[in-house]
């Protein structure tokens, strides 16, 4: 952990329950800085509830989320969806709005907009309506949007599971990219060759429990849990 670092996230028996419905149970689990982590499970078993309690938009109802920093709600993050939520408002607009918000200087503003739009190709598009774009080239903006706020950790839900192989390859290229840079990543999937592609570790959830975390090469290779050996062999759907 470097100092003044949001990272390690500590959760420790995390649980969300729902109208005395346990959704996620007695989650622990360490996330440290500069790796990337795939959560991987069947439908419902809490994934992206799993993202949404560790991004701050819910909060445990049992258990702790501990950010290193000790706030509440860690600034240098940020979540992106598998639909992208975007402004009415042109490309550029979509990455210089969060950025106001942050509080930065017009100036800076300009200058981070501008280094955006360029390194991630957007520049092109600067003025174009951000809804009016492919799903393709809308995740890419929503990524890049997230990127510009500097984020520590970036949490990314199902980013491609909407489109299309080559749109997927520049989203995943993006990630690796993010990751080169030390950004840490959590992200869920439903494709297992991305997650083979990406995953440096791996959670597997099942009914809202972690079954199993460990590095990915141990996980592919050598699933401890009858429940993760289904999944990979695609037999486990809910
Ligand atoms: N606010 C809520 N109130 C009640 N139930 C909820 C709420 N949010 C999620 N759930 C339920 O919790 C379970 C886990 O949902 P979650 O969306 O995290 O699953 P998931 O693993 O991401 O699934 P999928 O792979 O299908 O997207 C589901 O059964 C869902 O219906």
């Amino acid at each position: 952990m470097s100092a003044g670092s949001i990272l390690p996230l500590s959760l420790r028996s995390m649980g969300y329950t729902v109208g005395g419905m346990p959704l996620l149970c007695d989650v622990t689990l360490d996330i440290p800085a500069g790796r990337r982590l795939v959560v991987m499970g069947p439908n419902g078993a809490g994934k992206s509830l799993f993202l949404r309690l560790c991004h701050g938009l819910i909060n445990p109802t049992s258990g702790a989320r501990i950010w290193a920093d000790g706030a509440e709600r860690a600034k240098a993050q940020a979540m992106v969806f598998q639909r992208p939520v975007l402004l009415r408002r042109s490309v550029a607009a979509n990455i210089n709005y969060p950025l106001r918000l942050a509080g930065l200087s017009q100036q800076h503003r300009a200058t981070k907009v501008a280094e955006t739009m360029d390194r991630f190709g957007l520049g092109a598009m600067a003025d174009q309506p951000a809804r009016l774009l492919s799903g393709g080239q809308q995740q890419r903006l929503a990524l890049a949007r997230a990127w510009a706020m500097s984020p520590e950790i970036l949490f990314l839900d199902e980013p491609t599971s909407a489109l299309d192989p080559s749109a997927t390859r520049i989203i995943e290229d993006m990630v690796e990219q993010f990751s080169g840079e030390g950004i840490t990543i959590v992200m869920t999937t439903h494709n297992l060759g991305q997650a083979r592609r990406l995953a440096q570790d791996v959670a597997f959830l099942h009914r809202g429990r972690l079954m199993e975390h460990h590095p990915a090469q141990q996980f592919f290779a050598g699933p401890q849990t009858p429940e993760a050996r289904a999944f990979l062999a695609g037999d486990l759907i809910w």
